[in-house]
């Protein structure tokens, strides 16, 4: 077990008498050495991205309350799902922790499974995609000689600052156009949901120098649905592997008020689900993450309780 702390106590719920009633907690498994291809959730136990950003902190906790909602959740999976553990940020060491984060990504991915990791601040992107680099530039995977990953994040934020002076949640796609450039890799970014209220004229610069796919919040609703998974198609057949990051604050804050910044429109959940399995059907989906829910604001468990559903849907 590579990750920095790991423990099943989570998984604990309902258990019903009547045959086939399983649930996650009865079904889910430590993830061991020899485990056959599967699901694993990682958990990214990190906010230092968030307080360096100057949000308000509590992330880090994201991973233990997704687990804790996810285990009451109807089973309806037929291959395994692996609780591979926590890595945990010490000291303040934002880059040391993504660092392990990219290693366990990359040993997951070699070993054939999907990996889903649970954040952490949205800098848990820059260690999430590093592990699916590391992995399509090792020996486990295909020869690549310039793999297109494709980046879809559905974010009221671009996250695309300056990352010269600071490594924050709102820098990594930035630091990843950087290690694309450095590699002589194609960058492609597509940011879905963003706020035009809540990124500044320089981000919107940044994202057309860096030919991101754009859309805003309001231009995704029912009656562009059909128009906007089209257009995720078309992008997503022009990578070779796509690496889904999923910021809980793209929701409407009604829907979850449990993250770092609340969106104050937002794309519900109605019009999220169907774009995700359009994406899930694509068959390239390598690598997804979550990020940004901070249990401290949560009411009910609502946040907690949609990232378990988001979950819940990419895993069937
Ligand atoms: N990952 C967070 N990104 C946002 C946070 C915005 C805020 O704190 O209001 C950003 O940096 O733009
Ligand atoms: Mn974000
Ligand atoms: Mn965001």
């Amino acid at each position: 077990m590579l990750a920095d702390r790991h423990s099943m106590a989570a998984w604990s719920g309902r258990t019903d008498p009547e045959a086939d009633s399983a649930r996650w907690h009865q079904r889910i498994q430590a993830l061991a050495e020899d485990s056959q291809p599967g699901l694993a959730l990682l958990g990214f136990a990190c906010d230092e991205g968030v307080r360096r950003n100057q949000g308000r902190v509590g992330a880090a906790a994201a991973p233990q309350s997704v687990r804790k909602a996810l285990a009451n959740l109807a089973w309806h999976r037929q291959a395994p799902a692996y609780d591979a553990g926590d890595v945990t940020c010490e000291d303040a060491d934002l880059e040391a922790a993504q660092a392990r984060l990219a290693h366990n990504v990359c040993a997951l991915l070699d070993a054939g499974h999907l990996p889903l990791v649970i954040g952490g601040g949205h800098e848990v992107a820059f260690g999430s995609w590093s592990g699916l680099a590391e992995h399509l530039s090792g020996q486990a995977a295909p020869r690549m000689a310039a793999p297109r990953i494709g980046i879809i994040n559905f974010d009221a934020h671009f996250d695309l600052r300056d990352p010269t002076h600071v490594h924050s949640s709102g820098t990594p796609f930035a630091q990843i156009a950087e290690q694309c450039a450095a590699r002589g890799w194609p960058f492609r970014y597509a940011c879905l949901g963003v706020s035009r209220a809540s990124n500044t004229r320089a981000l919107f610069a940044r994202a057309a120098e860096l030919n991101v796919l754009v859309r805003e919040d309001h231009e995704i609703r029912e009656s562009t649905l059909e128009y906007i998974g089209a257009e995720l198609e078309a992008f997503a057949a022009e990578c070779d592997a796509l690496y889904l990051t999923l910021d809980i604050d793209v929701l409407p804050a009604c829907e979850a008020p449990g993250v770092s910044a609340p969106a104050a429109r937002g794309v519900r959940l109605e019009v999220l689900e169907p774009l995700l399995e359009r994406l899930k059907a694509s068959g390239k989906l390598r690598l997804a993450d979550l990020a940004e829910l901070n249990p401290d604001y949560d009411i009910d468990n609502r946040t907690a309780k949609v990232a378990a559903r988001l979950i819940h849907l990419l895993s069937l």
